[in-house]
């Protein structure tokens, strides 16, 4: 919920890959849906937005402080990437983060028809399992986490480790993006619980682990989530968004390339540096600036978060000085824009763009990816990934980088932006039969299979 320009609220989406993918599930799925409205102190009665049933929890400034600013991303958002930036343990942002999933916890429980199926989503609720189970034993129970579960040793970091563990565990499945979250979650099980664990490497999708705790076995799998491909595909193809791409291509001057950039403004994205390997090619004469032009969407995200705005003001200045630079009048090198874009005007930029730069020093997944992907039914344009996100694991015929390698990510640009037609042509097909063929509505089935099949189990 948002303040309209006449001081009315207004319901807009919220921006990030997760309600991109759920959104259709729930749909589909005639579920509701329990969260928060998006702005603190709001008080909202539950209400039925275009057929999907909305129950919202309330925070109010200092629960949005704590809980939402503070622990979930001040601490285990940097944990979980990695430590992309330093995390901080405060315990009081660790009480309110036992004290909103609480609320979370119980507005489900009194929400939940008797016997239903409750998934519960991402890092931000990962004690509501717990939680949940000891109020409605009868429900069946999944969980999601979207970002990077990481190792062992950082997890170690946390000092409320066991609380966060035992918290996913009241859960009858545990969904990670990728195997190695999955094992990592399944490492900490045996050694800071001492649980029995199944042994061996899980595989996603396929091979699944199982813990038994408190007389229960907790199934733990990888099910690397998607996008809706074919809603993509038939947008990409429809006549309004292919008028519009060749207006941007007209509005940005008809240059031989765009590059293009889709981020939230996150320090994990790694946008910082795809300007400095933009800024060096450029300098080495490596990129033609009177026929090159880079566009960064950048959603604004979590704002008041210190890391997050010294990361825009450097980001602002890096584009300041590229455009300083190479910026002539009439044609400007780089357009940034500071602002979220909806879904017709984004796959019109990803149909426009040559070449699409996702360089994250870490990612649960990377929709943006996916999505350029499956808007690109001429089979034109190239992927420069990082191997960093999760959507490396799927896609291997994408140019791939190491973030921290400038050298390598500069050589991959320099690489995509010059492919011949056919080995792009053939690259992109690859990369689209994945995307077209495992869709976030095969996610969302595959996980549900396996998390009912998990509630009919005998205990072991
Ligand atoms: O709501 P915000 O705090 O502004 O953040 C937006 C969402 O960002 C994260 O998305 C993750 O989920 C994507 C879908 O699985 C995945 O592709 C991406 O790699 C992740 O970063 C976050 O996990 C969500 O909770 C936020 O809503
Ligand atoms: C910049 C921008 C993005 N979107 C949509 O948001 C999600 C982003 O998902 P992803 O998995 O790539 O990463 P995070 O969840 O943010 O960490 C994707 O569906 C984008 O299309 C948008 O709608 N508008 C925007 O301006």
């Amino acid at each position: 919920m948002v303040t309209g320009a006449d001081g009315a609220p207004e319901w807009r989406r919220s921006p990030g890959g997760l309600v991109s993918a759920l959104e259709p599930v729930l749909r589909n799925n005639s579920g509701g849906w329990v969260g928060w409205p998006g702005q603190a102190d709001a008080d909202v009665a539950p209400f039925v937005e275009d057929g999907l049933e909305l129950h919202p929890v309330r925070l109010d400034s200092l629960d949005y402080e704590r809980y939402y600013e503070g622990f979930s991303n001040g601490t285990l958002w940097p944990l979980y990437h990695d430590l992309a930036v330093k995390p901080m343990y405060h315990r009081e942002w660790w009480d309110s983060y036992v004290d909103v999933n609480r609320r979370f916890a119980e507005a489900t429980a009194k929400t939940a028809a008797p016997g239903a199926t409750v998934w519960v989503q991402d890092y931000q609720l990962q004690l509501v399992p717990r939680m949940l189970r000891e109020l409605r034993p009868d429900l069946t129970i999944g969980f999601f986490l979207h970002i990077p579960f990481p190792p062992v040793e950082l997890f170690m970091q946390l000092p409320w480790r066991r609380e966060v563990v035992e918290g996913m565990l009241g859960a009858d499945l545990i969904g990670f993006q990728l195997p190695g979250g999955a094992d990592n979650f399944m490492i900490l099980a045996r050694k800071l619980l001492g649980l029995p664990t199944s042994r061996g490497y899980i595989r996603p999708l396929a091979r699944h682990g199982s813990i038994t705790h408190e007389g229960r076995t907790v199934r733990v799998g990888a099910f690397p989530i998607s996008i809706d491909s074919t809603r993509i595909d038939r947008l990409a193809r429809s006549r309004t968004v292919r008028d519009r791409a060749a207006e941007i291509r007209r509005q940005l001057g008809n240059p031989g390339v765009i590059m293009l950039g889709v981020d939230r403004l996150d320090y994990t994205k790694g946008i910082d540096m795809r300007l400095r390997a933009i800024g060096e090619l450029l300098q080495e004469g490596r990129l033609d600036p009177s026929d090159t032009v880079m566009v960064q969407l950048a959603t604004p995200s979590r704002e008041r978060v210190e890391q997050y705005a010294i990361m825009r003001r450097s980001i602002e200045e890096q584009v300041g000085r590229i455009n300083g630079e190479y910026g002539e009048v009439g044609s400007t090198m780089v357009h940034y824009m500071h602002r979220p874009v909806g879904r017709e005007e984004l796959t019109a930029f990803f149909v426009a763009a040559d070449v699409m730069l996702v360089t994250p020093l870490r990612d649960g997944m990377n929709l943006v990816a996916k999505e350029y992907v499956a808007s690109k039914v001429r089979l034109d344009g190239a992927l420069v990934l990082s191997e960093f996100a999760g959507a490396a694991s799927e896609f291997k015929q994408a140019y791939l980088v190491n973030p921290h390698d400038i050298e390598g990510v500069k050589n991959a640009m320099a690489a995509a932006v010059s492919q011949d037609r056919e080995s792009g042509r053939r690259r992109m097909r690859a990369l689209r039969r994945q995307v077209l063929a495992h869709d976030v509505d095969r996610w969302a089935r595959m996980f549900l299979e396996v998390l009912r099949s998990t509630s009919t189990q005998e205990p072991q």
